[in-house]
């Protein structure tokens, strides 16, 4: 990797370096201002939780962080690399990986494909070998034994733990290619409250399993996903980062915005729209 003048690494080089970071990240739809000069760190190891109001620009910050999006103004920096534009221009330091709100799999294809598919798509890896990842990560998400069947054969909670399998997939031959964190944009939204928890369970024990991953960061209006999940919570509003605390800390703060949001009171200074 080029060392560059904008590489952090050169330009801090006594401080701790965090696996992401946005300084003064802009994003402008047409005239709508949705993030107005954000600053975010995520350490390695951090269990960070964005929420908010809805359409505050949340999964905006996560696409960002993917390289799906281009920034406006300010600067993404992954692992002290300055990401110049989107990801299709550049290869990340280290790998990330989506969970999107809809499990985005494939109708078409069976599990073990969907699982399977960059490494179907992008390796030389042989079939049965992809087979024996595939069945390593199913195992994983827990569902052994689903391989042959379609994702209209699944629960909602099901779909989500596969897309979970295919985050969590990479190529043994090329170490760069595990994610070293995960973005998951509303894991939960549309669970029955029993298959929310199996999923929070899940995120957690992902993120404490070696061959999972470590550190994420995710989207949730759910509020036992947010207090089981979090180890950090940030609050979005008005294009900024209005609140920052623990799980313990949404009860016992003054913060307006984080009291109205958790009383769901349509008294406040969050602006209702209708
Ligand atoms: N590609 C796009 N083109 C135009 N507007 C967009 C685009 N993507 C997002 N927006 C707008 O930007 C705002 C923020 O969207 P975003 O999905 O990031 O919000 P959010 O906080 O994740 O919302 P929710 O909680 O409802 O999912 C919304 O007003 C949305 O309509």
């Amino acid at each position: 990797m080029a060392v560059t003048t904008d590489n952090y690494k050169a330009t801090k080089p006594d401080s701790k370096m965090p696996l992401i970071e946005l300084r003064g990240v802009s994003k402008s739809f047409g005239s709508n201002v949705i993030l107005d000069r954000v600053n975010l760190r995520v350490e390695q190891g951090e269990a960070l939780v964005i929420i908010g109001p809805s359409g505050t620009g949340k999964s905006t910050i996560l696409r960002m962080i993917a390289g799906l999006l281009p920034i406006d103004e300010g600067s993404i920096y992954i692992n002290g690399q300055k990401r110049n534009g989107l990801i299709e221009d550049q290869d990340d330091p280290i790998g990330i990986s989506m969970v999107f709100q809809q499990a985005a799999l494939f109708d078409s294809l069976t599990v073990e494909q969907n699982v399977g598919f960059s490494l179907y798509q992008h390796s030389n890896l042989s079939r049965r070998k992809i087979k024996d990842l595939v069945d390593e990560k199913l195992e994983m998400v827990g569902l052994t034994g689903t391989g042959n069947r379609f994702p209209s054969e699944l629960s909602g909670g099901m779909r989500k733990r596969v897309s979970f399998a295919r985050a969590i997939m990479s190529n043994p031959e090329n170490p760069k290619s595990r994610p070293e964190i995960i973005l998951y944009d509303e894991p939960t939204a549309g669970l029955d409250p029993i298959a929310s928890t199996v999923i929070e369970d899940l995120v957690r024990d992902l993120q404490c399993t070696k061959r999972g991953c470590g550190t994420y960061i995710m989207v949730s209006h759910q509020d036992s996903t947010i207090r089981r999940t979090a180890d950090r919570v940030v609050f979005l509003y008005g294009g900024k980062i209005q609140w920052q605390g623990t799980v313990a800390e949404i009860d016992s703060t003054d913060n307006p915005l984080v009291r109205q949001f958790f009383s769901a009171s349509i008294e406040g200074p969050i602006r209702v729209i209708d």
